[in-house]
């Protein structure tokens, strides 16, 4: 029996062969999507296509038997892919910055490593990037687990062009960031109002009485404590690396399942992957039973729901805007028809876009 265990050296010559073989296969990948490219290009078709990615990862998580993990196995997949479309050419993405926010993992979250990724001042000028063609995508915040909607993302989808070609689901961790490192040097702490609302309870207990000073992002937060030893940011791991700080605590957030929900943006549409979701924006007719009867088409299709949001109409005092998230593409015929059917209770009705369901 002894004899036969393998050594560390005969072990690792083995993986030495398996890697050889991954890189040949990442090669002959390559390949064949840059053939894929050079048919697309030759019919006017999108090089990008959110919906055929999200069929690989479906498929790659169900058929993997383990024991490497389907987290990871996603997060190499998502590598490999951004790596594949940066060879035809680096995909620039627009996301709120500065570097080093949500918004930033976000986007790499979706992105991978290989796209080119730039930070803007707010989120207009997100959408202005891409409306300009400066950038093919956009990523924004639009909701919190915790804290709601973002209502100025929502806002812009009033006189803005562009369609959701994505949604990013991003689980929020925050960190106490410093200089030293140490809890006791901490006499002042700096980061944005949400992450403070959702330390609150964490910040009473462990730095009772310490002054907390919001300002714009968490990234400020930790570019101001990168020159003052005495203070600490609430901020992401990502902040830490960027702005040389150590982690005094990790995930110091009071709500575990912290979610923040980002949406990407761009000037067309998405193909149908099979499990989408749509979001339309509408203002309905002032009429008794109009709240029923906007809701009943899709009631009686059995269409899911997922949100529904209510916002004033800037243009019109008193007049309500609604924005709804439904389970479906805007071309499966049930979802066509219930939206038809909507248009007709409403003042008007735009289609903000159907896209993969987040996984
Ligand atoms: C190869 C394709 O083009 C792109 C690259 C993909 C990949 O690397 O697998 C998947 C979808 C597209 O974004 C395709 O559409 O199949």
């Amino acid at each position: 029996m002894q004899q036969n265990t393998p050594t560390i050296e005969q072990l690792r010559a083995r993986i030495d062969g398996i890697d050889d073989q991954i890189v040949a296969l990442l090669n002959e990948r390559s390949r064949v999507v840059l053939e894929v490219g050079r048919l697309k290009s030759g019919s006017n078709m999108d090089f990008h296509v959110p919906g055929r990615e999200r069929q690989i990862y479906e498929r790659l998580l169900n058929v993997n038997p383990g024991p490497f993990p389907n987290d990871a196995l996603r997060s190499v997949y998502r590598e490999i892919i951004s790596a594949s479309l940066s060879l035809e050419s680096p995909m620039k993405v627009a996301f709120l910055g500065p570097k080093a926010t949500f918004s930033h993992l976000a986007t790499m979250q979706q992105f991978g490593l290989s796209a080119e990724l730039v930070p803007l001042k707010s989120i207009p000028a997100v959408f202005e990037e891409v409306e300009k063609e400066k950038a093919l995508y956009g990523v924004v915040p639009v909701e919190n687990s915790t804290e709601g909607v973002i209502s100025h993302t929502l806002d812009m989808f009033v006189d803005s062009g562009l369609k959701i070609t994505a949604e990013i689901l991003l689980e929020v961790h925050h960190d106490l960031l410093s200089r030293t490192g140490r809890l006791e040097d901490v006499k002042k702490v700096y980061s944005h109002v949400q992450p403070i609302a959702q330390c609150r309870q964490w910040l009473e207990d462990n730095l009772p009485g310490i002054p907390v000073v919001d300002v714009a992002s968490t990234a400020v937060a930790a570019q101001i404590v990168s020159e003052d030893y005495s203070a600490a940011a609430i901020a992401s791991e990502l902040a830490a690396t960027l702005y040389d700080l150590k982690v005094v605590r990790s995930r110091i957030e009071d709500q575990v399942n912290n979610f923040t929900r980002f949406l990407v943006v761009s000037r067309k549409g998405c193909e149908r992957s099979g499990n989408d979701k749509t979001s339309v924006l509408f203002s309905v007719k002032d009429e008794p039973g109009i709240l029923f009867r906007m809701l009943e088409p899709f009631a009686k299709r059995g269409i899911n729901l997922s949100k529904i949001e209510s916002r004033p109409f800037k243009k019109k005092a008193w007049e309500y805007i609604f924005f709804l998230d439904l389970f479906g593409h805007s071309s499966d015929p049930q979802v066509a028809e219930a939206l038809e059917e909507l248009r007709l209770c409403c003042q008007f009705l735009k289609i903000l876009g159907s896209y993969p369901r987040s996984m």
